[in-house]
């Protein structure tokens, strides 16, 4: 089999892949959970400034957790637009909040993304929509960067699609290694994003120009 043919099958793969939507947990079995956890870790859940803490630890993991339940074609429909604009679009400094799926810890950044419109723009508020229901899960950062390229280069057939995150890990921070000023940084570039030089480091170029309203 040709080498790009293999490699498009393993991409589309890998979205096929994407786990299927779960129904939201049972805010109840979460809380007794979280009783069950203080009591293992040495606590004393009856005591009174515990008392509501597994109600609020189960409503936080509802909310960090909700890219779960989050239809991405629900989300992207409704807001394509067949636009003749054949320039790079960069939605950038797009912060998120995920949590590593080894420690679930939460790991923190910005995130950019470009595309090279193919007949339709998306709106772009729906960028980072789409950044957030892969970052709302457990996750590594390696995996988020990939799913977000290559739902978008999927859903609106861009001629190419780059992604750069950037991330701090509370895992390597204030346990393990414990290295305070560590950033990763990961990248899935796609189409020509990939093929082309030039549009790649455009897109680099670009995500580290200074923004309307940055401070001097
Ligand atoms: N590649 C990748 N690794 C991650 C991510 N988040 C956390 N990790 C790493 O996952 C690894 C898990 O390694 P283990 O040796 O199984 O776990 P550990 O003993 O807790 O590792 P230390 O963090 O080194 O103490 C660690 O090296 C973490 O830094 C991520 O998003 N991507
Ligand atoms: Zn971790």
């Amino acid at each position: 089999m040709a080498k790009s043919r293999r490699r498009t099958l393993q991409r589309l793969n890998r979205i096929e892949v994407l786990p299927p939507i779960s129904p939201p947990a049972d805010p109840e079995h979460v809380r007794s959970l979280i009783t069950d956890l203080l009591k293992s870790l040495g606590e004393t859940p009856q005591r009174h400034g515990l008392l509501k803490t597994p109600e609020r630890v189960a409503k936080a993991l509802q909310f960090m957790t909700r890219g779960y339940h989050q239809d991405i074609d629900h989300l992207l429909n409704g807001a394509l637009f067949p636009i003749e604009y054949d320039e790079m679009v960069i939605v950038k400094d797009i912060d998120f909040f995920s949590m590593c799926e080894h420690h679930m810890l939460p790991f923190f950044g910005k995130c950019h993304v470009g595309y090279l419109p193919n007949k339709k723009v998306v709106g772009l508020s729906k960028i980072p929509r789409v950044v957030d229901a892969f970052s709302r899960r457990f996750q590594v950062q390696e995996r988020l960067t990939v799913q977000i390229a290559e739902t978008l280069q999927n859903k609106l057939n861009a001629h190419g699609v780059g992604v750069v995150v950037e991330a701090r890990h509370l895992c390597m921070m204030m346990r393990g290694v414990e290295k305070q000023n560590t950033i990763a940084v990961t990248s899935s570039m796609l189409g020509a994003f990939r093929t082309q030089q030039q549009t790649r480091l455009e897109f680099l170029k670009l995500i580290r120009h200074r923004s309307v309203g940055d401070s001097d």
